[in-house]
C-alpha cells in the first residue's frame, strides 16, 4: 500500500521546513530539505539535523510558519521513508506541549517508537525456490546440502532463513551458491510481528441485552452523525461493556473509519486485543511498551501505512498513527495508570478526549466506577450519558462483606487472612471454584527496623524505607530500584533484634501456601511479572482454571473476566485509604468495586470479604452496596468544601535539583514570582498558591524535591500564570534546579 505522506516539497516552494527535534526545546527549528532528499519526504518522517555540534532526531511537521532571520542547515538525511504521524496529528501535538507545558521535542521522543538502528533491524532474509517443482529433481552437480536445502524448499515454496537453519545448519554458504546459479532467491523482507498470533477462535456475538442494545442504538446514531460526540458509558462490572465497543467498532468501520482502544493496563491489552482480533480479524493492531521494539515499531508501520486500521492498546497507543479516526473507546476511565509519570506528563484519557475532539470522532469512556470528574460533567450534560445497570451474565453482582479486623484478633496475633476469609477460601476451594485475594503491597513487609533503636532501614537515595523481600534476601527501593543484602545487625547500635511490619504479597503468598497446602496458587505484581508475557501466562492459567488462588495487587482487579472466580478477599482495603491524597477515598471505592467485580461472573454466585478497620468509611460501606450514586455525591461534597476537582484544577509544580539548599532556594523564588505573576494580572479571585513545600517524598533517586500547588477556578488563569511563570524563569530558577509542570497531577507524592 501506498505510504502517501503528506509531501512537504510541493507546499514549500523555498524548501523550507518546519521540524521538532527530540531535544528539550519548547520551539520547533527549521531547516532546509536539500533537492536531493525533497522527494516523497512528508510530514511525520524522521529525520537526522544539526543542532550545534550534534546530529539529532527530528520530526517534519509541515513547512516552515515563518523564515527566520540566521543561517539554515541542512536536513542531514531521512531516517526512513514511512511516516509517524500524518498531518492531522501535528495539532494534537502542538496542543499536548501547550497544555502540559512541556518541550515540544519531548512530546515526540515520549509519544513516537523510536526509529529503528541498525541495518537489518526488522528486516529477516527470506528463502525462495525459483524452480518448478519438476525442475528441482534435475541439478545433478549439487553437494548433499544443496539438494538437502532445495527438497526441504520444495515442499513450501519459501521460507525465513532462520526457520531454515533450524532444519539445514549453517546453510548460508550453499545458499550464496545456490542463489548464483538462479536455483533460489535469497532476499529481505519486512518482518511481521504479529502480538496477537495466538487469537483463539472467536465464539458468535451473544444476543444484546436491551440496555446493551440501548447504548448500542446512541453510538450508532452518533458515529452516523459524524463529529466530536464523547460518552460516558457507565455499567457495572459484568454489563457486557466489551461487547458495546465491539458493536460501536463494527459500525465505525462500515462508516470507513478506523478505530482505537486504549486500556488502562497492559495485561488487559490482551484479552481486549484478542476479543477484536476474533471479532474483527488481522487488522488489529496491538501496542504497548511491553512488545520488543521491533513488534512495536512494525505494529505502528502497519497502521501509518493503512494495513491496519484499529489499534488496541494501553496509555502510549493514544498517539497510535490512525488516519480517519471515528471511534475512540477508554476503557476504565477511571484508571490512574491514564496517567505519563516520567517524560511527557500527559493523561491519556484527557488527551484522548481532546483527539476525539480534532479528528470529529465519537469517544466513549467506559467504567464501572467513572472518575468523579467524568461523572460530574456527564451530569453536566457535556458527555453523553449511557447507563448499563445490570450484569449481563446470569448472577447479579456480589454480596459484599465488611470483615472488621478489631473483632478478629487472635490472641496477641492479628491474622493477614481473618477467621471468616480463612473459612469462605476453604469452601470455595472445596466446591472447586477459583478465589481472587487482593493486597496492593508488594514485597514481604514494607518497613524493616531495629526494635533496639528504632533505626528504620531506608533508602540511601530517597526518602523513603527499604521494602523487604525475603525469598530474594534483599531490601529493596521501589522507587529508584537500589538494593542491598538482607542486614543482620543494625548499623547505629549493633543489635541483632531486627523486624519488620507492613504486610505485603510476599508474606500473604506464603501464609496462604501454608493454609491451604493442596491448591494451586500464584501471586502477580510487578515483581513476579517482571518479564515479558509472564503475566499473560499466569493470567492466561487462571482464565483455563489451571489456578485455584490468585494473589495480586491492583492488576487483578479490574477489567478481567474469570468466571470461575465465585470468592473474592480485599486483605488490607484500608491501605490506599491512608495516602495522603484528596482523592483516597475515590481511589479506595474504586479499587473495591472493581475488585468485588471479578466475583460470581459466570453461572455461580459469588461473594466478597473486605478486611477492615475502618467498615464505617462512606468509601467501604459505599462498596459494600455497589453505590456509586451515594459515594459520587459525598465525594463531590467533599470536593466542593475544599475546592478540589472538579471544581477546580489542579498543577504541580515539582522543584528538584541534587542540592537541598538550592532546590528549597528555587522553590521560594518560584513561589514568589507566581505571587508577584497573580498580583500584577489580577488573579488573586481565581487561583490560589499553596506552598513551596518539600515533596512528601522529599527526596527521590538522589534528587532532592520542593513543591507548589497550583488551585485555580477554571483554566485560563492557570495558563496565563503558567505562561507568565516560563517567561519570567527564562534563565533557570537555580543552579541545577529543574522546574517540571505536572498538569493534573494523579497524586502529591
Ligand atoms: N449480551 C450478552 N449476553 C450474554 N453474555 C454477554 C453478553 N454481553 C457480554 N457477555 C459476556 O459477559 C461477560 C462480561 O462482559 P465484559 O467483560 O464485557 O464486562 P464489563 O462490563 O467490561 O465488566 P468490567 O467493568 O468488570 O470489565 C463476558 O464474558 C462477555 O462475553
Ligand atoms: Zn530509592
Amino acid at each position: 500500500m501506498n505510504p502517501s505522506p503528506t509531501p512537504v516539497n510541493s507546499l514549500t516552494p523555498n524548501g523550507l521546513v518546519e521540524v521538532a527535534v527530540t531535544l528539550p526545546l519548547f520551539h520547533t527549528l527549521t531547516y532546509r530539505l536539500p533537492e536531493k532528499l525533497a522527494t516523497g519526504i512528508g510530514i511525520g518522517v524522521p529525520v537526522l539535523v544539526p543542532v550545534g555540534r550534534r546530529q539529532v532526531t527530528g520530526y517534519i511537521l509541515g513547512p516552515a510558519r515563518a523564515t527566520p532571520t540566521v543561517t539554515i542547515k541542512d536536513v542531514n538525511a531521512i531516517l526512513d521513508s514511512w511516516p509517524r504521524f500524518d498531518a492531522a496529528l501535528v495539532p494534537f501535538f502542538r496542543w499536548l506541549a501547550d497544555y502540559y507545558q512541556h518541550p515540544i521535542g519531548e512530546v515526540f521522543r515520549t509519544a513516537l517508537p523510536t526509529p529503528r538502528s541498525g541495518k537489518n533491524d526488522g528486516q529477516e532474509y527470506w528463502v525462495t525456490l525459483n524452480l518448478t517443482g519438476a525442475d528441482v529433481q534435475k541439478p545433478g552437480r549439487l553437494g548433499p546440502k544443496a539438494k538437502a536445502i532445495l527438497a526441504f524448499l520444495k515442499d513450501i515454496g519459501s521460507c525465513p532463513l532462520a526457520h531454515l537453519s533450524r532444519f539445514i545448519p549453517r546453510p548460508r554458504e550453499t545458499l550464496g551458491r545456490l542463489a548464483r546459479a538462479n536455483l533460489v532467491i535469497l532476499a529481505p523482507r519486512a518482518r511481521h510481528f504479529d502480538p496477537l498470533a495466538e487469537t483463539p477462535a472467536a465464539a458468535p456475538p451473544p444476543v444484546l441485552s436491551p440496555d446493551q442494545e440501548e447504548a448500542c442504538q446512541a453510538i450508532r446514531l452518533a458515529l452516523r452523525r459524524q463529529g466530536f460526540s464523547p460518552f460516558l458509558v457507565y455499567g457495572v462490572t459484568a454489563s457486557g461493556k466489551t461487547e458495546v465497543y465491539l458493536q460501536a467498532a463494527q459500525e465505525a468501520l462500515a462508516l470507513k473509519k478506523s478505530v482505537l482502544v486504549l486500556l488502562p493496563e497492559i495485561a488487559l491489552t490482551h484479552p481486549i486485543g484478542q476479543a477484536f482480533r476474533q471479532r474483527f480479524g488481522p487488522r488489529v493492531a496491538l501496542l504497548h511498551s511491553g512488545l520488543s521494539d521491533n513488534a512495536r515499531v512494525d505494529q505502528w508501520r502497519r497502521l501509518a501505512l493503512k494495513e491496519m486500521d484499529i489499534a488496541v492498546g494501553a496509555r502510549s497507543a493514544v498517539f497510535a498513527p490512525l488516519a480517519d479516526l471515528g471511534l475512540i473507546v477508554v476503557d476504565e476511565e477511571h484508571d490512574q495508570s491514564y496517567k505519563n509519570e516520567g517524560g511527557l506528563p500527559y493523561q491519556a484519557r484527557d488527551a484522548a478526549l481532546y483527539r476525539g475532539q480534532l479528528a470529529g470522532a465519537v469517544t466513549l469512556l467506559g467504567s464501572a466506577t467513572p472518575s468523579v470528574t467524568t461523572y460530574y460533567r456527564a451530569q453536566r450534560g457535556k458527555y453523553q450519558y449511557i447507563s448499563l445497570p445490570e450484569r449481563v451474565t446470569p448472577q447479579s453482582l456480589p454480596q459484599v462483606h465488611l470483615v472488621n479486623l478489631r473483632e478478629h484478633r487472635e490472641g496477641r496475633r492479628l491474622p493477614i487472612i481473618s477467621a471468616p476469609l480463612r473459612l469462605a477460601i476453604a469452601e470455595t476451594l472445596s466446591r472447586k471454584e477459583q478465589v481472587l485475594l487482593f493486597l496492593n503491597r508488594r514485597g514481604y513487609a514494607n518497613v524493616y527496623f531495629c526494635l533496639f533503636c528504632s533505626h528504620i532501614f531506608q533508602c540511601q537515595h530517597c526518602s523513603v524505607s527499604l521494602t523487604l523481600h525475603r525469598q530474594e534476601g534483599k531490601l529493596r527501593c521501589h522507587y529508584c530500584g537500589y538494593q542491598e543484602p538482607l542486614p543482620v545487625v543494625c548499623p547505629q547500635c549493633q543489635s541483632t533484634a531486627l523486624k519488620h511490619y507492613g504486610l505485603g504479597g510476599e508474606f500473604l503468598e506464603r501464609e496462604v501456601r501454608r493454609l491451604f497446602p493442596e491448591a494451586r496458587i500464584a501471586r502477580l505484581d510487578r515483581d513476579t511479572a517482571s518479564h515479558r508475557g509472564k503475566a499473560i501466562q499466569i493470567l492466561e492459567e487462571m482464565k483455563t482454571h489451571r489456578l485455584d488462588i490468585l494473589i495480586g495487587t491492583q492488576m487483578i482487579t479490574k477489567g478481567h473476566d474469570f468466571p470461575q472466580v465465585t470468592l473474592v478477599g480485599a486483605v488490607a482495603a484500608d491501605l490506599s485509604l491512608y495516602f495522603p491524597e484528596y482523592h483516597a477515598g475515590e481511589r479506595t471505592f474504586q479499587l473495591l468495586t472493581q475488585v468485588a467485580g471479578r466475583a460470581g461472573r459466570g453461572d455461580r454466585p459469588g461473594q466478597v470479604f473486605i478486611q477492615t478497620y475502618h467498615p464505617e468509611h462512606f468509601a467501604l460501606t459505599a462498596a459494600q452496596r455497589h453505590d456509586y450514586q451515594a459515594f459520587y455525591e459525598a465525594e463531590l461534597a467533599a470536593r466542593r468544601d475544599l475546592g478540589y476537582p472538579p471544581f477546580t484544577r489542579l498543577a504541580l509544580l515539582r522543584l528538584q535539583g541534587k542540592n537541598a539548599a538550592t532546590v528549597e532556594a528555587a522553590a521560594h523564588k518560584v513561589a514568589r514570582a507566581a505571587q508577584t505573576i497573580l498580583r500584577t494580572h489580577n488573579l488573586e479571585k481565581h487561583l490560589r498558591i499553596l506552598g513551596p513545600a518539600p515533596a512528601p517524598r522529599s527526596r527521590l533517586k538522589e534528587q532532592y524535591r520542593w513543591q507548589i500547588l497550583l488551585k485555580s477556578y477554571g483554566r485560563q488563569p492557570l495558563s496565563a500564570l503558567l505562561d507568565q511563570l516560563r517567561a519570567s524563569g527564562g534563565k533557570g530558577w537555580g543552579p541545577d534546579v529543574t522546574l517540571l509542570v505536572d498538569m493534573d497531577p494523579a497524586g502529591m507524592q
